[in-house]
């Protein structure tokens, strides 16, 4: 994934031995290391927790931690020699001023060109102090380098708390040097939807209301909480799943046309598409929400078992819901989303459900109770990779009687094992600038005061709860909602 110069920068992690820097972020960063998209000689990376660590102590983390990607031990260790550990609390003024010696020297020795890549990934309380701090205490480069701020997810809880930390990260950055993570948005699928549809105007051209009948959205896992529950239990389905990663998917499908993709003209498409959903009362959140919690299940425990939840808990560990546009392009067609754990199988994927023809004219020859079918696109995001279109045809019988098929292209294990991670195409976009893959604060803005309401009903109102069972598709209701609609989930009721 080299393209053009390596960039030449320096890197300080806050959370440096966290669970996401070691399994996630070493290996993306690694990975532009030995593809050359980031400088191998001008680089170094400081590490930043309140644990004394040696360097050598931190580098033996990052050796273990690249490791499986390492093409032989010594490329590895090469890696790792670029790793500097400091401790640091990031609430403490001080240990700003001890980094920003520490910077200065590395990016004499590393010749850097003051280019400096911030990326914090601890708890979202500290998001806004080590954005403040790093600017009043000095640590921005000023010698003409960048300096960009990524921040993890969540990003806020409601839209009060999103906008207090927006302020204090714009008090300190401008918004072109924010990078707000969204790791759906790394993924290949997600990336591939504005080219086939704007790459296509044999798909754009039907991209209506006219033609679409629905749009379906599914985040659906396996695992359950797993260790999180003491993030997960204050944060649920809704605030986890829906407001960043499924509305994010949701704004390229339903966005308009931009006059070129970047990311400025890419976000405001996006913008206006999202500022579009109409946004519900509490009658309307009745009518077009269903949340869930999982039960026990086959080997599984009910999620108030697991450790750490509350045996009370009101936690939402699924959620779907019905969204309609107020414009032109959507009319009446719904969009459909949900997202949940402890499912019946891993599947990120997205059914975009085309009309029938207005009439059918082969059906005197047809078997029943085959009929022409409306066509299926479907994206698969997780774990495959790739786009299917279910279209009719005639089958192979004597006499004319109709089928679906689908036409497929689902990538095998050795295409899909080149595919970069998400953290490696998101890391790969920060160093060469580029913020078409990360979420701007009105697409944020816009996702929490859609999902405002729900979560507020749902705080005031206990859950009817365990209402699915581990290992199903989620709670009936979620059934109901399409129904209401003569409508049913494509997956997995129709998937052929
Ligand atoms: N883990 C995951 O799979 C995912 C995580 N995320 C997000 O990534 C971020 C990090 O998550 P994760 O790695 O799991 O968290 P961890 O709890 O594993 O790591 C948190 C880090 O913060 C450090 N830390 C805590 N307090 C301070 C302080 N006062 N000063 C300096 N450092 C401090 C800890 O080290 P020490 O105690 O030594 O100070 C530790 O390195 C969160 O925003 C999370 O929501 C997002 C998606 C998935
Ligand atoms: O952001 C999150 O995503 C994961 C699912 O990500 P995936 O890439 O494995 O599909 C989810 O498990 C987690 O709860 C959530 O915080």
């Amino acid at each position: 994934m080299a393209t053009g110069t390596p960039t030449r920068a320096l890197f300080m992690l806050f959370g440096g031995t966290g669970d996401l820097a070691l399994r996630k972020l070493y290996p993306a960063i690694f990975n532009l290391y030995k593809k050359g998209s980031l400088s191998n000689d001008h680089f170094a990376l400081i590490g930043l927790s309140r644990k004394e660590l040696t360097d050598d102590e931190f580098r033996a983390k990052i050796i273990d931690s690249v490791s499986s990607e390492a093409d032989q031990p010594e490329q590895a260790q090469a890696f790792a020699s670029h790793f500097y550990w400091k401790s640091h609390d990031v609430t403490n003024n001080d240990h700003y001023s001890e980094l920003s010696d520490l910077a200065d020297q590395l990016e004499a020795k590393y010749a850097t060109e003051g280019n400096r890549v911030f990326y914090v990934s601890m708890a979202p309380r500290f998001f806004g102090i080590v954005a403040q701090s790093l600017h009043d205490q000095g640590v921005l480069s000023t010698n003409g380098g960048f300096n960009r701020l990524v921040i993890e997810k969540p990003f806020g809880r409601d839209y009060a708390s999103a906008k207090e930390l927006n302020d204090a990260l714009t008090s300190a950055f401008n918004e072109n040097q924010i990078y707000r993570i969204d790791h759906y948005l790394g993924k290949e699928t997600t990336q591939a939807i504005p080219v086939l549809r704007f790459g296509n105007p044999m798909l754009e051209a039907v991209w209506n209301h006219e033609y679409i009948k629905d749009v379906q959205v599914t985040l659906a896992e396996k695992l359950g909480v797993e260790d999180r529950a003491g993030y997960y239990d204050t944060a649920g389905a809704l605030r986890d799943m829906i407001q960043n990663h499924t509305l994010q998917i949701v704004s390229y499908l339903a966005m308009d046309q931009p006059n070129s993709f970047v990311d400025t003209e890419i976000r405001r498409e996006k913008v206006k598409a999202l500022e579009s959903m109409e946004i519900y009362d509490a009658e309307g959140v009745k009518q077009n929400f269903v949340r869930g919690q999982y039960g026990a299940g086959p080997d599984s425990v009910p999620y108030r078992e697991e450790p750490g939840v509350p045996s009370d808990s009101n936690n939402d560990t699924y959620a779907a819901g019905k969204i309609v546009f107020n414009n032109h392009r959507w009319g009446d067609t719904p969009f459909y989303i949900r997202s949940g754990k402890k499912l019946a199988d891993k599947q990120g994927r997205i059914d975009i459900e085309f009309k029938k023809p207005l009439v059918d004219i082969f059906a005197k020859g047809t078997k029943q109770p085959a009929e022409l079918q409306g066509n299926v696109l479907s994206f698969y995001i997780d774990p495959k990779i790739g786009v299917t279109l279910s279209v009719n045809t005639k089958d192979s019988e004597q006499g004319l009687h109709t089928e679906t098929i689908d036409l497929n292209y689902l990538q095998g294990a050795d295409r899909a094992a080149q595919v970069p991670l998400p953290y490696e195409r998101l890391f790969h976009d920060i160093l060469t600038g580029d913020g078409t893959y990360f979420a701007s604060w009105p697409e944020v803005a816009a996702a929490w005061k859609f999902v405002d309401p729900v979560q507020k009903l749902w705080d005031q109102e206990p859950g009817d709860f365990p209402n699915y069972e581990s290992g199903s598709m989620g709670p009936k209701a979620a059934d109901d909602l399409l129904a209401r609609d003569d409508n049913q989930w494509y997956w997995p009721h129709n998937v052929h």
